[in-house]
């Protein structure tokens, strides 16, 4: 689903550039959940960045369901990315003036879906996040968790193939941040989903199928089937 070949991100250039990526070699399939692991400034964004097409390569190849991302013409990205992809952040992205429902609205605006399918698809998104009863609430209302759940429901509106999450549960308590990793999860083993989660937190290692470690810019080590073999 995600084919990535001796990937080079080099920012800036001369004497001022940072090569933040090296050479990765990197597979994602669908139905699986594959965490990302590395310290601080490792390249762990910037490699999620580069799969989920906001950021280009310097260099490489990045396929996309077969299609090939590096030196795809930078207009051609937007639709990549809304065919592809839904995104998660740690800070949660959403839009305060609007509700929970609204939030979710605007992203299935963008699909082309809106008016009363829209609403309705809406709520339906929200219902499969525990949010049933949120649908009128403003993000200022509402809990971290609940916050991040809007989120994944919004990351969903496109039914997208893959969802890429960067530090998903850092901003939330450990019971939020388990419920978050059983959506995530259940989206990888119900519906086939491709889940790639950036992350720090020790708490959530268990529902991964896979921890890729990343060490200056490079692919450090991988553990297969991490669950199976905490277990
Ligand atoms: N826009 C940018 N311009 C210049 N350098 C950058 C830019 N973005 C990231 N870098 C540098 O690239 C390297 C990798 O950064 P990246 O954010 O991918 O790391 P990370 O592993 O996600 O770090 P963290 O865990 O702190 O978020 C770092 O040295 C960083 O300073």
């Amino acid at each position: 689903m995600i084919e990535i070949r001796n990937v080079v991100k080099t920012y800036g250039r001369g004497s001022a550039a940072v090569h933040a990526l090296n050479g990765v070699d990197l597979d994602v399939s669908p139905g699986e959940v594959l965490m990302l692991m590395g310290p601080s400034g490792s390249g762990k964004t910037t490699l999620l960045s580069i799969m989920g097409c906001i950021l280009q390569a310097t260099s490489g190849s990045v396929r996309i369901a077969g299609q090939e991302i590096v030196g795809l013409a930078e207009k051609k990205l937007p639709k990549v990315r809304l065919d592809h992809f839904g995104f998660i952040f740690q800070g949660f992205n959403l839009f305060p003036a609007l509700t929970a429902r609204e939030n979710v609205e605007l992203t299935l605006k963008l699909k082309g879906i809106s008016g009363s399918a829209g609403r309705k698809r809406a709520e339906h998104l929200l219902e499969q996040v525990g949010l049933a009863d949120k649908f009128k609430s403003y993000p200022a209302d509402l809990s971290g968790g609940q916050k991040q759940r809007i989120a994944i429901a919004r990351a969903l509106a496109g039914d997208p193939p893959i969802i890429l999450a960067d530090e998903p549960t850092a901003a939330l308590d450990s019971h939020s941040g388990l419920t978050v990793m059983e959506i995530l999860t259940s989206l990888a083993r119900e519906r086939d989903r491709a889940v790639v989660v950036v992350t720090h937190d020790s708490r959530v290692l268990h529902y991964a199928d896979r921890i890729v470690h990343i060490a200056d810019g490079r692919i450090a080590g991988s553990e297969e089937d991490a669950k199976e073999e905490a277990a």
